[in-house]
């Protein structure tokens, strides 16, 4: 049987370890805009946070003030234990930032770039030369190392940008949208890069779209929507799943006739076939499969329709409407 059952990486915080960032009740807009309103988040150390929202809904704002590139209007913010606001050099010297589209300097080499990042943080010149070299090499760029940075593609740009928010070794990395541009392969490295970064003790808030991407590298999401985090009713009490039978007459029987809410998948009623199925997480997917075969009804298959990071932000969807 194909299930996905103990495959659902990404679940709420919880307990473990110290969080790295703490927001609390942040808000800030811009004229009537108000795009983070009275947010609430956690991020810890040692783990991967996927930060999920539409478009418009307060992500890069959000990433901008805990970079200390914004002030917010009223609430807290700690940073690897540091207000960025407050204390602004002790947060930054701990936090690397990775924005979306990074600019750089194209007179300047790649290695250049990131020599003149690494003395801005005042890393001696002797350490800052092996760093930069090493970080080069870990982004694929040894290459391009003594290259104009108007020669690199976006894609390469993405990854010098990368390296550029690791030059200083942060305890705190920011990333929004880290793997725009970035191509499979890249993105593969991506994310064995921030797995070895977090199991480093690093805390790693990353942005993105590509919520299967973010499926796969995230211990936890946060979902924000119109400046706020939500938790999607999908989160906590249900998701679609996919059942399938060797007899989907005996399937659809059974589940009729113990009351299930299903709706048609394939197949013909004499034949092999699925339904969807509106099943309460991993718990309700282990007692389904009790149940079947309790029941005599042959299942030969059960996973969730989508990535549990994408149901959630469909649900998140629907709410907002
Ligand atoms: N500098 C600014 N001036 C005016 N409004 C702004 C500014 N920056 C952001 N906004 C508004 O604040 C809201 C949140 O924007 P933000 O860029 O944080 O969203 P986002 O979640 O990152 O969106 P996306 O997924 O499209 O990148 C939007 O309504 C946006 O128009």
């Amino acid at each position: 049987m194909s299930t996905d059952v103990a495959d659902s990486a990404v679940t709420p915080p919880a307990a473990g370890p110290p969080p790295g960032i703490v927001v609390r009740g942040v808000s800030r807009s811009f004229g009537a805009v108000r795009a983070l309103d009275a947010i609430d988040l956690e991020a810890r150390a040692g783990r991967i946070t996927a930060l999920v929202g539409p478009n418009g809904s307060g992500k890069t704002t959000l990433l901008l003030v805990l970079a200390g590139l914004l002030v917010p209007d009223t609430g807290t913010v700690r940073v690897a234990g540091h207000d960025p606001v407050a204390d602004g050099p002790a947060a930054r010297a701990r936090t690397g930032w990775m924005p979306d589209a990074f600019g750089t300097w194209d007179t300047l080499t790649a290695r250049q770039v990131l020599l003149t990042f690494a003395a801005a943080y005042r890393i001696p010149t002797a350490t800052a030369r092996v760093r930069v070299d090493e970080l080069l090499a870990t982004v694929h760029l040894h290459e391009y190392a003594d290259r104009p940075a108007s020669v690199l593609s976006r894609g390469q740009k993405q990854r010098l940008g990368l390296a550029r928010a690791l030059v200083h070794s942060p305890d705190v990395l920011l990333l929004d949208e880290p793997a725009s541009g970035l191509d499979p392969r890249s993105r593969v490295d991506l994310r064995i890069l921030l797995r070895k970064l977090a199991d480093e003790g690093r805390t790693v808030l990353v942005s993105s779209h590509v919520l299967s991407e973010l499926e796969e590298m995230a211990d936890d999401a946060v979902f924000i929507s119109r400046g706020r985090s939500v938790v999607p009713e999908t989160i906590t009490t249900r998701s679609t799943w996919h059942v399938r039978a060797l007899s989907l007459g005996a399937l659809t029987g059974w589940l009729t006739a113990v009351g299930a809410a299903w709706r048609p998948g394939e197949g013909t009623p004499d034949g092999p076939g699925s339904v969807l199925l509106e099943v309460s997480g991993d718990e309700g997917a282990a007692q389904l499969v009790r149940d079947a075969v309790a029941a005599g009804v042959p299942l030969t298959s059960l996973a969730p329709v989508a990535g549990a990071l994408e149901q959630a932000y469909l649900t998140l969807e629907e709410e907002r409407r």
